[in-house]
């Protein structure tokens, strides 16, 4: 039998941050070209090996035994004792637990044995992007380019072991969870394969999205937004949050096992969760900075929410007024992407035009053809509405105690964002010292002057601890079947 090979993309939270908490708000994701795989292969006689390659004692063996004590027979899955690896992950022995917990459910006991007959071999792989290269960089000598980070090899060993790693904010866990739950529901043929295989959301990958979303929230001991999971599984999109009830019950293993098909099916209403279409337009181009210093997301968010609980009424406010503003974003860059649909000539030769200039001169030029109008102004009007998100953020971190774009991201996004071509950026997510991102028009080449990427890695070359990471948008969209040989370097990653 040929391997299963499932991936998922990391994400940003472009705008919403801390608002898509609330169900009455929604935030713009974008989903990364840097994806989690998930490898299954058949094992040896019912064991169920995953494996982790890019870490040191990353490899966790495990049993499993049908437990028919309980009105609800659930599957047990027991980590074998391993002389040489000490370490455990809680994330992975979950969505084992639970995956196959639910295969029970819809497939019966005889199909489950039969599926995990000859054992499991899972390789978990996660794009370098995932995990900070700055080391990496400075072992080989190399500078911390984009350049550079292409002669990393692929799914590199990070020397280390998994609680040590220095993560860069994509949401490893999410994407991780969401590969390896999706690859055993394909692997259970609870989902059939093909359903994953082309564009668009089908009932498998809301099933995928359900079962993911609940096993990230057990791991992680809490419900947040759940905009990282959504974003692995359906990819770019305006997300707003499901309600926290519709797996209340779920999360308390000590009131004894529960079905687990009812409340995650596809037809459950109770997940109403919203998931809008969103794409960042053509020819341009996300850029992320890895910033190497990192935040403590849940510390942030309970400050701010005791802020905003603390201050109703102003909060209120506050929230509103954000919230106009990236939703205004969101059109922006939709009405962007239908401009380049109405007339894609004209909308490059606008793309073109703001490369090698800076933000303030695109309106300016009293020769600007007719045609361009609409491009440069919307160009504009996305420029000025991620500077204005900006300043209600800076708000929003001063009101609350809480540094949501530290001086030296402020210091350092001011300056990207004057750069020529540059559309607008910000910190993504709760913010804080871990990250920014940029938005920065891409043409084809050959252009006038040095593309805006080259500009903007020329700075953040001259800022301490500022790496760029090699991630775009992702192409592909959520979660997607993947072919073994397809993906450069992961058949390299198998034992
Ligand atoms: N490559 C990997 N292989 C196996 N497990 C991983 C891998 N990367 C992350 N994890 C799991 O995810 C956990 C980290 O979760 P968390 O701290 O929530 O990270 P994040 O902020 O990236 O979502 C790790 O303890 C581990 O269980
Ligand atoms: C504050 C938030 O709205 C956004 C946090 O986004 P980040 O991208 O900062 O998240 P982590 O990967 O967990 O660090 C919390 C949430 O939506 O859950």
């Amino acid at each position: 039998m040929s391997a299963i090979v499932v991936s998922s993309p990391g994400k940003v939270l472009l705008a919403g941050g801390y608002l898509v908490l609330d169900p009455a708000y929604s935030g713009l994701v974008v989903s990364t070209s840097s994806r989690f795989y998930t490898v299954i292969q058949p094992g040896s006689a019912h064991k169920i090996i995953v494996r982790s390659p890019q870490f040191v004692d990353a490899t966790w063996s495990y049993s499993w035994t049908i437990d028919e004590s309980s009105q609800v027979p659930t599957v047990r899955v027991t980590q074998i004792e391993n002389p040489a690896s000490s370490s455990t992950n809680k994330f992975v022995q979950l969505a084992l637990q639970k995956t196959l917990s639910l295969a029970l459910e819809v497939k019966g006991a005889a199909e489950l044995s039969q599926v995990l007959t000859h054992g499991l071999d899972i390789t978990i792989a996660g794009d370098n992007d995932f995990y900070s290269q700055r080391d990496q960089l400075a072992k080989l000598g190399l500078p911390s380019e984009l350049a550079s980070l292409s002669k990393i090899p692929p799914f590199s060993h990070t020397g280390v072991r998994l609680p040590d790693v220095s993560k860069t904010g994509l949401g490893s866990s999410a994407a991780l969870i969401t590969s390896l739950v999706t690859a055993l529901l394909v692997q259970t043929g609870i989902i059939a394969a093909s359903a994953l295989t082309g564009q668009g959301i089908t009932p498998a990958h809301r099933f995928a999205h359900n079962i993911s979303q609940f096993i990230h929230c057990l791991a992680q001991g809490k419900v947040g937004s759940g905009f990282d999971v959504a974003a692995a599984v359906f990819g770019s999109q305006i997300y707003t949050r499901f309600n926290p009830v519709v797996i209340q019950h779920l999360m308390d293993d000590t009131a004894g096992p529960q079905p687990l098909l009812p409340t995650l099916s596809p037809e459950n209403v109770a997940w109403d969760y919203d998931v809008q279409p969103f794409k960042l337009p053509p020819h341009t181009r996300i850029l992320l900075a890895d910033i190497h210093a990192g935040s403590n997301t849940p510390l942030l968010v309970g400050q701010v929410l005791k802020w905003r609980q603390q201050n109703s009424t102003e909060a209120h406010s506050l929230w509103t007024a954000i919230d106009q503003l990236n939703t205004s974003l969101g059109q922006t860059l939709a009405r962007l992407s239908e401009l380049h649909e109405r007339d894609p000539t004209v909308y490059l030769e606008a793309i073109r035009y703001i490369s090698s200039l800076q933000s303030v001169q695109w309106l300016a030029n009293p020769n600007m053809k007719e045609q361009h109008t609409s491009c440069l102004e919307a160009f504009y009007e996305a420029h000025l509405l991620t500077e204005q998100i900006r300043a209600k953020m800076r708000e929003m971190g001063r009101l609350s105690g809480v540094d949501i774009e530290p001086a030296q991201q402020t210091k350092l996004l001011d300056a990207s964002v004057s750069l020529a071509g540059v559309i607008g950026g910000g910190v993504p997510g709760a913010g804080g010292f871990d990250a920014v991102w940029l938005l920065v028009a891409e043409p084809p080449l050959p252009i006038y002057g040095m593309p805006p990427l080259n500009c903007v890695e020329r700075l953040w070359s001259s800022f301490t601890g500022v790496t760029p990471l090699l991630s775009a948008e992702s192409a592909a969209q959520g979660a997607c079947l993947e072919n073994l040989d397809a993906v450069p370097g992961l058949r390299a990653t198998l034992a």
